[in-house]
């Protein structure tokens, strides 16, 4: 690789939003290395980036980041520019079933890709980035009305998010203790191919298919703002070429969906999809336990990087979501390697089914 061209690591980049960063870095910088940092635990699977693999600008690196050694070792053989920092455990049951390792992975492995960063790019580094991918469950629960903005205050109120707001504190605090040069965005609920069928929609898809029953938390009142994961990708892009250093982003899809209503149109589009009578899926709705602390409504003003960074959402939701269904029907064997092992165990666990 010539001197001219920027060493960009990407963690996670196996995993769900990871491997769409990656692909669309892979193809669209050419004179970019692109190096997958990802320690393939459960949700990590290579096959989500098998197009890109062959690519000559394309590196893949076991490591897990809080492994302090391994990740100096990676920036040992390479001079890199930037992090894009997506790697994190992100499933908000799992954190409540078992918190230790979101703060383990979230806050440690956090900690140490900044303190890494900052030991190879010394003090006050010109032109490195270090881009922490969060989320906006950080600022907590809205009621029905109003959204959040970057000046929304912190309230996280799971393990998960209580991780990741620490997370996204370290980022700033190596920013301003370090001079580290730090970026943030938060970003509401991705949908789309390579989700590990744990999260809503790839698991109530694959239930579908299979005639299981879908476990709606407690009424499916609650409220998620959906954004395809590739205009999530395309605004990450957006973010490591135009963001401020020391600013945050706000990232959401203006697409707010209760629950219940956004499972009643997954029903309504693979019944059709899948040639059954109407009504098929719907009948396997079962209402279950509620999550306990379960946040009511996110809803993401993203003002702020529509007038300064131009990004916006592209994808129309309906457009979206069927185009997600057919990549799922269509995927079996991504789906059939995913579901056969520990996510089984774990649904097998906490429904019993
Ligand atoms: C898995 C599952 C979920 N739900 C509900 C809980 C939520 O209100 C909604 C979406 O649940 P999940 O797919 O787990 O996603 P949610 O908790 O909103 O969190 C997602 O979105 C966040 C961004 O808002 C990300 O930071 C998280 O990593 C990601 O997991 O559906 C059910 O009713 N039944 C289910 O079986």
């Amino acid at each position: 690789m010539s001197a001219l061209e920027r060493t960009i690591i990407v963690t996670g980049g196996a995993g769900f939003i990871g491997s769409h960063v990656v692909r669309r870095l892979v193809n669209n910088y050419p004179h970019y290395h692109i190096v997958n940092v990802d320690a393939l635990t459960y949700a990590g699977n290579l096959a989500n980036v098998a197009d890109v693999a062959d690519a000559p600008n394309y590196s893949f690196v076991r490591a897990d980041i809080t492994d302090l050694e391994g990740i100096r070792a990676v920036f040992a053989v390479h001079q890199v520019d930037a992090v894009i920092h997506l790697a994190a455990e992100s499933h908000v049951d799992r954190s409540i079933d078992d918190p230790l390792i979101f703060v383990k992975t979230n806050l440690l492995g956090t900690a140490t890709m900044l303190q890494v960063a900052k030991e190879s790019w010394g003090p006050h580094p010109q032109g490195k980035l270090f881009y922490h991918v969060s989320t906006d469950e950080v600022f907590g629960s809205l009621g029905e009305l109003g959204f959040f903005t970057e000046s929304t205050a912190y309230d996280p109120r799971s393990p998960y998010s209580a991780s990741k707001a620490g997370s996204d504190h370290l980022v700033r605090a190596w920013g301003h203790t370090f001079g580290l040069p730090v970026v943030i965005s938060n970003c509401s609920n991705n949908y789309g191919p390579n989700q590990f069928p744990e999260k809503l929609l790839p698991l109530f898809i694959n239930n579908i298919k299979h005639l299981k029953p879908l476990p709606v938390y407690g009424k499916g009142v609650n409220v998620r703002d959906w954004l395809y994961v590739e205009d999530h990708a395309r605004a990450i892009d957006d973010v490591l070429h135009k963001g401020k250093p020391g600013e945050t982003y706000n990232i959401g899809g203006h697409n707010e969906y209760r629950n219940i209503d956004l499972i009643r149109l997954l029903c309504k589009l693979m019944d059709a999809k899948l040639g059954r009578p109407e009504g098929t899926s719907e009948n396997l709705i079962t209402y279950v336990t509620d999550r306990a602390g379960h946040d009511l409504r996110y809803a993401i003003d993203a003002s702020k990087i529509r007038n300064e960074l131009g990004w916006e959402p592209s994808l129309h939701f309906e457009e979206g979501l069927a185009r997600t269904i057919d990549w799922y029907l269509e995927n079996e064997a991504w789906l059939e390697g995913v579901t056969s092992g520990d996510y089984q165990a774990y649904y097998d666990k906490m429904y019993g089914k």
